[in-house]
């Protein structure tokens, strides 16, 4: 298939563009490229053997850990440094190692919106592993960023709390949940949240009150936070419910049915319109989309606003068949379709892309 890219071509080639010394450290994830990422080219960093860097009790892998193992949609070459952190102290250092030597960083959970690189990423990434639960009170759990959302959401209806039934089948932490506001069947994450506790790019530990905080549809203030170096843990607050587990399983049931869960994906790649009344998944699915591949990736037969991995897909065949996936709904119905997923350029250190 012919693919015609609506952005510039300018970063053809990735040695001519190797980044100035960043001044800023936090690398923010890219709402989606005006650049081609280069064809048929090595990735950045040799994989070949393994190097470690120890630093305050952590381990700093170089060059060897690829990003396609990090990311659900399973697409993405190696990282300059990469480090697990299984305590918020161990974020805190992790932040300061790369403060330190000016290394850009980004902090990822489970990879389940993000779309990586094959050339890879020049900087560090920091594997979110804060993963303790405390049940503070009857329906008030303070999870840690890493812990999986999924299973808060069971193991909550279980207990037989309401309020997270949707999280049920979503594949990420809590921290990412919070930081997108996650939401599904009418429900929200920021709905059920009392609290955050944050770690700021200055290396403090801070907590915020839900009221002190925005969060929207898939979007929250700490998009916006100049300052936010991580989410460390999130406080809920849920009610009593007699009913909240067979809910859960009608939801799960669901979503199995209508969402192709055993597929590679990263879920919804777009965000839906807003006030137009129809669904991002609807619109793609009329454009006559579904099925439609390009190299390894292609348009769900199951749900038109899942883009699955094949298997083969390379980063480039994701940004093609988003983009032509994008072109075709606008030719068609002239709305501009917005991504959900994140970016994240192998060599760009900037402060922030405008959404
Ligand atoms: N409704 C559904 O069915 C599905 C929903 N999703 C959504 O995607 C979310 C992604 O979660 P997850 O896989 O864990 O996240 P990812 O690992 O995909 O990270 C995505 C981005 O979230 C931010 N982030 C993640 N963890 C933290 C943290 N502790 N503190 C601050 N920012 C953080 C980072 O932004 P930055 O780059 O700025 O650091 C990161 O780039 C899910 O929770 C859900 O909202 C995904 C799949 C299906
Ligand atoms: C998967 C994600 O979240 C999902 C979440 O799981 C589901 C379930 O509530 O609701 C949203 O999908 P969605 O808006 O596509 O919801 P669905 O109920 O599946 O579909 C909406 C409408 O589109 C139609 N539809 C759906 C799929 C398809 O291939 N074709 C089609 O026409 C459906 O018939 C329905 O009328 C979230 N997506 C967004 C972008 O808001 C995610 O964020 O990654």
């Amino acid at each position: 298939m012919e693919i015609n890219f609506p952005f510039s071509t300018s970063r053809q080639n990735p040695s001519l563009m190797l980044p100035t010394p960043p001044t800023l450290t936090k690398m923010a994830s890219m709402a989606f490229p005006v650049v081609q990422s280069p064809r048929n080219s090595t990735p950045i960093f040799s994989s070949n053997k393994e190097q470690t860097q120890n630093w305050n009790a952590l381990k700093f892998v170089r060059g060897k850990k690829l990003l396609k193992d990090l990311s659900t949609w399973g697409i993405g070459g190696p990282c300059n440094y990469f480090v697990q952190v299984f305590h918020q102290t161990h974020l805190l250092s992790a932040i300061r190692y790369c403060r330190e030597f000016s290394i850009p960083y980004v902090v990822i959970g489970k990879g389940s919106n993000c779309l990586f690189d094959d050339l890879g990423f020049d900087g560090c990434v920091i594997l979110n592993q804060i993963d303790f639960l405390e049940r503070m009170e009857p329906g008030v759990y303070r999870a840690g960023s890493g812990f999986r959302f999924n299973h808060l959401g069971s193991l909550s209806c279980n207990e037989g709390f309401t309020g997270l039934e949707f999280a049920a089948g979503i594949p990420g932490t809590v921290g990412g949940a919070t930081y997108m506001n996650a939401g599904a069947n009418g429900q929200e994450t920021a709905n059920v949240i009392e609290s955050i506790d944050i770690v700021t790019t200055e290396g403090n530990f801070r907590t915020l009150n839900r009221i002190d905080l925005t969060f929207g549809y898939r979007s929250s203030s700490f998009q916006d936070m100049d300052n936010l170096a991580a989410i460390v843990a999130v406080t809920f607050r849920l009610e009593h419910s007699g009913s909240a587990k067979k809910r859960q399983q009608e939801l799960l049931k669901r979503r199995r049915a209508t969402q192709p869960v055993n597929e590679r994906s990263a879920g919804s790649v777009f965000r839906n319109p807003v006030n137009l009344g129809v669904s991002a998944a609807e619109l793609i699915d009329k454009a006559g989309l579904k099925g439609c591949s390009i190299g390894g990736a292609m348009v769900s037969n199951i749900h038109a606003n899942f883009l699955v991995n094949n298997g083969a897909s390379t980063s480039q065949d994701m940004l093609n068949l988003i983009a032509l996936v994008k072109d075709k709904v606008h030719s068609k119905f002239g709305v501009e379709l917005e991504e959900e997923v994140l970016y994240f350029h192998p060599y760009w250190n900037y402060a922030k892309w405008e959404r």
